[in-house]
């Protein structure tokens, strides 16, 4: 990357603060970008769901590596839990959707409080694991709450065969008019496609370990036995391992670090397969380096741009985002490592941004804890709007679940350094609810950016961005206004 005109900024700048120019393209389509990530994370587009507890769980990692993402599961989950998201989460099929399911007996209210939970608003009625019956919201509409499934549902129109051509599949769905249809094999559901949903998978690749499997991470803190922490984790089957504390750049990190790159390391040569290690979070060319030197394959950049991160008001510590990336980017550079850019997130631009100054991929945490595949409740505020609750992993609510087996003077006493917002409400879009809906934006957002910078990988981006700082007025200059001035 470059500053037009070979400007030196003379304050640290964030990602409102900058723009991009285009340059002279031999791109001519969006199409022919490739956005698999440098990190050998097995990520196709440059998006990792941060490990927070109202983001990231077996719903919304499944569906981000679908489209080619991953998530990272939280550090304050149980293990068993962990365990069974990831043979989930790994069981579930890359391309075919996970259908919700439900019998023909059961209540309609029962169908309703779980809809909500999958973009597709629909569900397949089995018996004994074959699919007799398609029901969405609309055939429930003024229905008794009490009424069975049975007396709402519909035949499926259409019924295709595991294996199926996707553009057949899509003529079929066409031709039928039907909003989904489920996939089986030998008669058996395997899932289900929608149009939208094989329109994707023509253009996004999976996520998939050597296996063919769905990817996804997992966190670990820096208290407690780190290392036996990272061997359970990479025993379950994780595909990369995040050591991710607030200040990064402490002895502490420095120390369990090398721990857990011994456990990968072992791991590696017992199965062959090298999970990469990310660390974090650092803002400074010594953070990067100390921890690219204790092991580090990816270092994650960002203190204090979180949507539910209250470490600059309370400390006054932190770094404006894209002033962080830049120089932690090439700090990572001199070191042969990578970094992600983590949190402040809010448009695609800060993504094209980010990649512009260096990253191989961004986190993003509130802006998907607001759809419907993040594990919260979906809540109506009091116009109706829906809604899910986010909190911030340093907040007192997260950090009194983090030590509930500590006593009760501690969690108290722990409970008083908070650095992050307990409840925020991440309102849902209502013509886009779904995370994809999202990842779509930043994908075709990035995409474009790309074309205008003549880049057709990441790598090539990082080369030739050509990064300008404008005021207020020249970001406010590129919103629309959907009403007249
Ligand atoms: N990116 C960001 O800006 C931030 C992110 N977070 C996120 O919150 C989650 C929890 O992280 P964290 O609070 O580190 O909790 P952890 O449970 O990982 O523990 C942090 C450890 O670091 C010690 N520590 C020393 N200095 C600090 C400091 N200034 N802030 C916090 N801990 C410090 C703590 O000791 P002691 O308690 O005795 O001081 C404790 O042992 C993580 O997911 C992290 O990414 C949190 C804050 C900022
Ligand atoms: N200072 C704090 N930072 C937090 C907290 N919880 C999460 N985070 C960080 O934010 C990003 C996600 O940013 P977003 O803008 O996309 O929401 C996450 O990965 C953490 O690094 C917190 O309580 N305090
Ligand atoms: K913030």
């Amino acid at each position: 990357m470059e500053f037009l005109n070979g400007m030196r900024p003379t304050h640290e700048l964030t990602y409102d603060d900058v723009f991009m120019v285009p340059s002279r393209s031999a791109v001519t389509s969006r199409l022919d970008v490739d956005l698999t990530t440098p990190d050998r994370v097995g990520t196709t587009i440059p998006v990792v769901v941060a490990n927070m507890t109202a983001v990231s769980g077996r719903r919304m990692a499944e569906t981000v590596a679908r489209r080619g993402g991953t998530a990272v599961l939280p550090q304050d989950i149980p293990l068993p839990e962990v365990r069974r998201t990831v043979e989930r989460v790994k069981g579930s099929h890359p391309v075919y959707e996970t259908p919700i399911v439900i019998e023909r007996s059961a209540p309609v209210a029962q169908l309703l409080s779980v809809m909500g939970k999958r973009a597709h608003r629909a569900a397949v009625v089995v018996e004994a694991g074959r699919p007799v019956g398609v029901v969405t919201e609309g055939d429930c509409e003024d229905v008794d709450r009490f009424s069975s499934v049975a007396e709402v549902m519909q035949e499926p129109r259409v019924v295709l065969e595991d294996g199926v051509d996707l553009r057949v599949a899509f003529d079929e769905l066409e031709r039928t008019r039907a909003g989904l249809a489920p996939v089986v094999a030998g008669g058996l559901l395997r899932g289900i496609v929608t149009r939208t949903g094989l329109l994707r998978s023509a253009i996004y690749a999976p996520a998939v370990d050597r296996d063919g499997r769905l990817c996804i991470g997992a966190a670990v803190g820096i208290n407690g036995d780190v290392p036996a922490k990272a061997t359970e984790l990479l025993g379950i089957g994780v595909d990369v391992l995040v050591v991710d504390t607030a200040h990064g750049h402490q002895e502490k990190m420095l120390d369990a670090l090398p721990q857990v790159v011994a456990v990968r390391d072992e791991h590696a040569d017992r199965t062959g397969v090298r999970v990469p290690v990310v660390a974090g979070n650092v803002v400074s060319r010594a953070g990067v380096h100390d921890l690219a030197a204790a092991g580090a394959d990816i270092v994650k950049v960002g203190v204090g741009p979180g949507a539910m991160c209250t470490t600059r008001m309370m400390t006054g510590v932190g770094r404006p985002q894209f002033s962080a990336v830049v120089e932690c980017a090439e700090a990572a550079r001199e070191s042969g490592i990578h970094v992600w850019a983590d949190g402040g997130v809010k448009h695609p631009r800060d993504v094209a941004l980010a990649l512009a100054g260096g990253a191989a991929s961004v986190m993003v945490g509130s802006w998907f804890a607001g759809t419907l595949e993040s594990p919260g409740d979906l809540m109506r505020d009091a116009e109706g709007r829906a809604y899910k609750e986010s909190f911030g992993m340093a907040s007192a609510r997260a950090v009194r679940q983090r030590t509930k087996d500590l006593s009760a003077f501690d969690r108290a006493r722990s409970a008083l350094f908070e650095e992050g917002i307990s409840s925020g409400r991440m309102f849902l879009d209502p013509l886009r609810p779904g995370v994809e809906d999202v990842v779509d934006r930043i994908v075709s957002g990035v995409r474009s950016a790309f074309t205008y910078a003549g880049a057709r990988t990441i790598g090539e981006f990082h080369t030739r961005s050509v990064v300008g700082v404008q005021g207020a007025a020249g970001f406010e200059e590129g919103r629309p206004r959907h009403t007249s001035w």
